[in-house]
């Protein structure tokens, strides 16, 4: 199992780290613009290799793809973090072309490679890529629910105080404030949620989860990177050791929840060939009409990111 990860900043080098840890990979191959960094990043991982007990190499290139090549997945983390004050949406300008440029380069040395893309505006650099790759919707998808469903799991678990590890939950939408946290489908220890909190928290910490990567953002100064990149390398995971997880996942839809078109995230089973399954819930009315919401926003932001692409080929 090769993968390649683009981009060695904060969440790229923290994907990497845990890919190599947790031997998920033979090789990792970590890539950045800047001259020397990856290089560094990946020898700074490989030298803990005898502390931390594992065999996965890690190799760092400036910009050079051919050393990526045939790699079986490839985790996309180039391009700019929001600072305070931004939004996801303002990196549209910059993150886009690297986002387009990145996915030619790594399709044309591996070309049956499935992609996860992480970098902002998540579910519209989805769609980028996707366009750029020219592959089937399975093999092209973006990491967000994994990390905004860890978010809330752990402010339930502090609140509750009880295991992050027994509380589950599904969360649909667009990655950003629209995002759809469902306390239907969340239960920990396999009760129902709403049995052992009352609406009141339990609505203080959806709003927190929707507000997640801001209120990172506002601590640091940039955003966050330890869960993004812990929740990209899950992906991964998933993918490499065909484990058949169901994470909620940005893709295309394609008439499911009677959407057509448009990337956003909703639970899919994750297995060797990238996205297999698609699931569907039987949402409610008010749960709908938080869905359709987040969807009007992503595709106003993808018809930004068409008009860009339309004005780049006049
Ligand atoms: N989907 C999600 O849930 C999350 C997404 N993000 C996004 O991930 C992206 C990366 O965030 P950080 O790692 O914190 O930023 P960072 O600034 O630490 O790292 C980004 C790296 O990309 C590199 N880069 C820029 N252009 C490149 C190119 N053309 N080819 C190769 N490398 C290139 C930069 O040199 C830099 O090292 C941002 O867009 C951020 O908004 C961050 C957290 C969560
Ligand atoms: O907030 C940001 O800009 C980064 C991100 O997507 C997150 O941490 O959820």
């Amino acid at each position: 199992m090769k993968v390649t990860v683009v981009g060695a900043g904060n969440v790229g080098a923290t994907c990497a780290d845990v890919l190599a840890y947790r031997e998920i990979a033979n090789e990792v191959v970590l890539v950045d613009i800047k001259e020397g960094f990856a290089e560094g990043k990946a020898l700074d991982i490989w030298q803990k290799s005898p502390i931390n007990l594992y065999d996965t190499r890690t190799v760092g290139v400036t910009n050079d793809y051919s050393r990526t090549a045939d790699s079986d997945i490839v985790v996309i983390t180039s391009g700019l973090p929001r600072k305070p004050g931004m939004t996801r949406d303002d990196l549209i300008s910059t993150n886009a072309g690297i986002v387009q440029s990145v996915t030619e380069n790594v399709i044309q040395h591996s070309p049956n490679a499935i992609i996860i893309v992480v970098s902002n505006p998540l579910d519209v650099m989805t769609y980028a890529a996707h366009l750029t790759a020219k592959l089937p919707r399975s093999r092209v998808m973006g990491m967000a629910g994994i990390l905004d469903t860890a978010r809330y799991r752990a402010f339930l678990a502090e609140a509750l105080n009880v295991s992050p590890k027994d509380i589950q939950a599904v969360l649909l939408g667009g990655h950003g404030d629209t995002m759809v946290p469902l306390p239907r489908y969340t239960t920990v220890g396999g009760i129902p949620v709403t049995e052992l909190i009352d609406e009141e928290t339990l609505n203080a910490i959806i709003e927190r989860t929707k507000n997640g990567g801001g209120e990172l953002v506002k601590l640091m100064g940039t955003s966050a990177w330890y869960a993004p990149g812990s929740a990209a390398a899950q992906m991964v995971e998933a993918i490499a050791r065909d484990q058949k997880r169901i994470f909620p996942v940005c893709i295309k839809l394609e008439g499911e929840y009677g959407i057509n078109g448009t990337y956003l995230g909703v639970p899919v089973v994750l297995g060797k060939n990238g996205v297999e399954k698609v699931i569907e819930l039987q949402l409610n009315e008010d749960e709908t009409e938080l869905l359709r919401n987040s969807e009007k926003h992503v595709r106003e932001v993808m018809e930004v990111l068409d008009s860009m692409t339309a004005s780049k080929s006049n």
